[in-house]
């Protein structure tokens, strides 16, 4: 699979003057058949509100991971896996656009000597695909995807754990349940053994 496509920036200054039109007008329409006064002081100004957090959450799709993982840095190492634990995230579920919540262990193993990636730059393309409307499987795939095609490492992996707010919060109403998905490319796919030391680092 390829990396998902970053598509045409769309200037958070359009979205904005959208929110005071159709966009705004349909969540004033909701509000109304939900018995609420859209005029109301308290919100009034709620509409343009959530089409502002939707717009921020949903940034990503102004960025391209290819740009962070661009810059690369000579370091002397073995060629060993190179792995950030614990990165948290947001992102909106593309079901309900309900957010879900947790933490991703992201690696990869460069070739003995390459250039790698700057530290920060695993969670940055982690929020690249996180400020998007997802799936988690999607997200944990579209990492590993980016590392692959930007970095060429012997391998990548990336594991979420996390809770969705549409399965906590409404619909089953299980808070506190736990999706976890794994992506493993490479010698960590082929290997057991490379996939066990990757478990073991990330512990
Ligand atoms: N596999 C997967 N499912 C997700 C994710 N986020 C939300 N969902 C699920 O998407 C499904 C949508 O199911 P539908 O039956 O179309 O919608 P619904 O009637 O709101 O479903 P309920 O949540 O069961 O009330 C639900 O089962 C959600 O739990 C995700 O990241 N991955
Ligand atoms: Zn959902």
């Amino acid at each position: 699979m390829s990396t998902a496509p970053t598509r045409t920036p769309t200037a958070p200054a359009d979205l904005a003057t959208a929110a005071a039109g159709a966009y705004a007008d349909g969540l004033r329409a909701w509000l109304t058949a939900r018995g609420l006064d859209p005029d109301s002081p308290a919100l009034v100004d709620t509409p343009a509100r959530v089409l502002r957090a939707l717009t921020e959450m949903t940034a990503g799709y102004d960025e391209d991971p290819a740009v962070h993982l661009a810059r690369t840095f000579p370091v002397d190492h073995d060629g060993g896996p190179i792995v950030v634990t614990g990165v948290p995230f947001t992102a909106l579920c593309e079901h309900h656009m309900l957010p879900f919540t947790g933490h991703a262990d992201i690696a990869y193993q460069p070739a003995p000597g390459a250039p790698v990636a700057g530290l920060s730059k695993l969670p940055r393309v982690l929020d690249v695909y996180a400020r998007r409307l997802q799936t988690q499987e999607q997200l944990t795939r579209q990492v590993t995807a980016a590392l692959d095609a930007h970095l060429s490492p012997l391998g990548s992996a990336c594991i979420i754990r996390s809770e969705h707010g549409c399965l906590a919060h409404r619909g089953a109403r299980k808070p506190g349940s736990v999706m976890v998905t794994a992506s493993y490319t490479g010698r960590f796919q082929q290997d057991p053994e490379a996939r066990a030391e990757l478990h073991r680092l990330m512990s």
